[in-house]
């Protein structure tokens, strides 16, 4: 092969990559371009992707899955492939418990469209939940919907851009865990969907009401609340550390970090084992300067304090054994998502060990390494960059992390009320059984309570799967 042959391939290949996801050589300027540049149709890289399925690949697919739909799946499989097929639009919202086949019916309804040669644009409000879906994406990514929301936020699509060409052509958007993002997202996608469609869909829902929570799920409290929902969801610790897959499909989960971080606290000190500890390097970001803030009162040690959701804490505390969880997107495809659990067993200086114990790549071992992050929390008034492993531990969850997750044993520790619409909904979900599921909810003094405030409905408890 000649050395200009090479150079092609070469660029061949690297435009393909660029494809996958969504780019090509044409949009780098600095980067050669290719002797016969693929234009693709409509000049168009998402539609091009969108319409590269194969028809009968994806009609051997549908079969195989529509011939496995339960009453309910078929039920709802049926109702919007009928109100897609005749271009009728309509908005629906498809409720079921965790485990009980949600993301089998979209897989059903895409192959189904898909093989017509329809568009479905699937998407998810987290990482861990988007790799479940074919073809799917994060809500955030595809709508680029902004990170930090306000009231007035429209999502980064220009009228007649790639997006907004895919989102006019598109037959059915297909939005996973919808309840667990923001409201503000909705309401920017909406306004964007006007601004390059000219239509307007749903109406307000809201309400709240009290939800007693039946005896048997409930932890009858001691005076140590914190120790009882630990028993109740890892009982026995000291004896169960050795049990393999002990701490894979069991997680507490709380509304706020700070309730998070005391449980993950008391769970770090039973554990045996030496801790190490490991500190990030906190700097402000440069040349933002236009955050009214007099940048001599920021202090590295004033930097160092700040905690915030989706950012590892400054000190990290671990020990060999302890269950932690990825927060930032490091590699989809491996598995390495943002909420993927892993159990760590090499604590060096530079790396940690990790096996994988949730999502697509359970068993693998990787090794992590500290990562530049910024946070993405709207709270967060000050842009600062933090060199830290992207990860936190993991024993205890908020809720709103655990979208995605499946798992046998979850405790529900509620010392407050969940806050947004939703939450409730997704932690009860987030259990396969009812006998895995424990709650203890903590009034003003410090005393079990039998029931909380909610913005779902009470029969959530009547139908959970015995
Ligand atoms: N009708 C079906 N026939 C065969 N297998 C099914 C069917 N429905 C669901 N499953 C299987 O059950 C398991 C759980 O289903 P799925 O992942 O679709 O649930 P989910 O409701 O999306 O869960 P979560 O809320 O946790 O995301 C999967 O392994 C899926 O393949």
């Amino acid at each position: 092969m000649s050395s200009e042959d090479l150079k092609e391939s070469c660029l061949i290949e690297v435009d393909n990559f660029l494809r996958e996801n969504e780019k090509s050589l044409e949009d780098y300027e600095c980067m050669p371009k290719l002797k016969e540049p693929n234009s693709g149709i409509f000049n168009n890289i998402l539609l091009e992707n969108e319409f590269k399925y194969d028809y009968d690949e994806m009609k051997i697919l549908q079969d195989e899955h529509v011939g496995n739909l339960n009453s309910e799946q078929l039920f709802a499989y049926e109702a919007i492939y009928k109100v897609v097929d005749n271009g009728l639009g309509s908005m629906f919202f498809v409720d079921g418990y965790g485990g009980t086949g949600k993301t089998f019916l979209w897989k059903t309804i895409s192959y189904k469209l898909r093989s017509k040669g329809k568009i479905v644009v699937n998407v998810a409000s987290s990482g861990i939940a988007c790799i479940l879906l074919p073809g799917g994406k994060t809500a955030h990514s595809q709508f680029g919907i902004p990170l930090v929301l306000t009231k007035e936020s429209c999502c980064q699509i220009d009228k007649g851009s790639k997006k907004a060409q895919l989102l006019i052509m598109t037959n059915l958007i297909i939005w996973d865990e919808a309840p667990m993002i923001n409201k503000w997202a909705f309401e920017a996608f909406e306004r964007t969907l006007q601004d390059i469609m000219n239509g307007k869909i749903g109406i307000p829902e809201d309400g709240e009401s009290i939800v007693e929570i039946p005896r048997d799920i409930l932890i009858q409290s001691s005076r140590n609340l914190i120790g009882d929902i630990v028993e109740a969801i890892y009982p026995n610790l000291l004896e169960n550390i050795s049990v393999p897959d002990f701490f894979q499909d069991r997680a507490i989960l709380a509304p706020t970090l700070d309730v998070v971080e005391e449980i993950n606290d008391y769970v770090l000190a039973l554990m045996p084992g030496d801790a190490k500890e490991y500190l990030s390097c906190d700097s402000i970001s440069k040349g933002d300067d236009d955050v009214g803030v007099d940048l001599r009162w920021i202090t590295t040690e004033f930097l160092n304090e700040i905690k915030c959701s989706g950012m590892p804490n400054h000190k990290l505390i671990i020990k060999v054994g302890v269950v932690i969880m990825l927060l930032r997107n490091i590699d989809v495809s491996s598995g390495l998502c943002n909420g993927t659990r892993l159990i760590v067993f090499h604590t060096g200086i530079s790396v940690i060990g990790a096996k994988i114990v949730t999502g697509t790549n359970i068993g693998d071992i990787v090794y992590i390494s500290r990562m530049s992050l910024v946070p993405s929390d709207a709270n967060v008034s000050i842009s600062f960059r933090r060199r830290q492993f992207p990860f936190c531990v993991c024993f205890a969850m908020t809720i709103n992390k655990s979208q995605g997750q499946t798992l046998c044993h979850v405790g529900l520790y509620l010392p407050r009320p969940v806050f947004t619409h939703g939450q409730l909904y997704v932690a009860i979900s987030r259990v396969k059984t009812r006998a895995g599921l424990k709650i203890l909810i903590v009034d003003d003094d410090g005393l079990a309570k039998t029931s909380t405030v909610n913005v779902v409905y009470p029969e959530v408890f009547q139908r959970i799967y015995r």
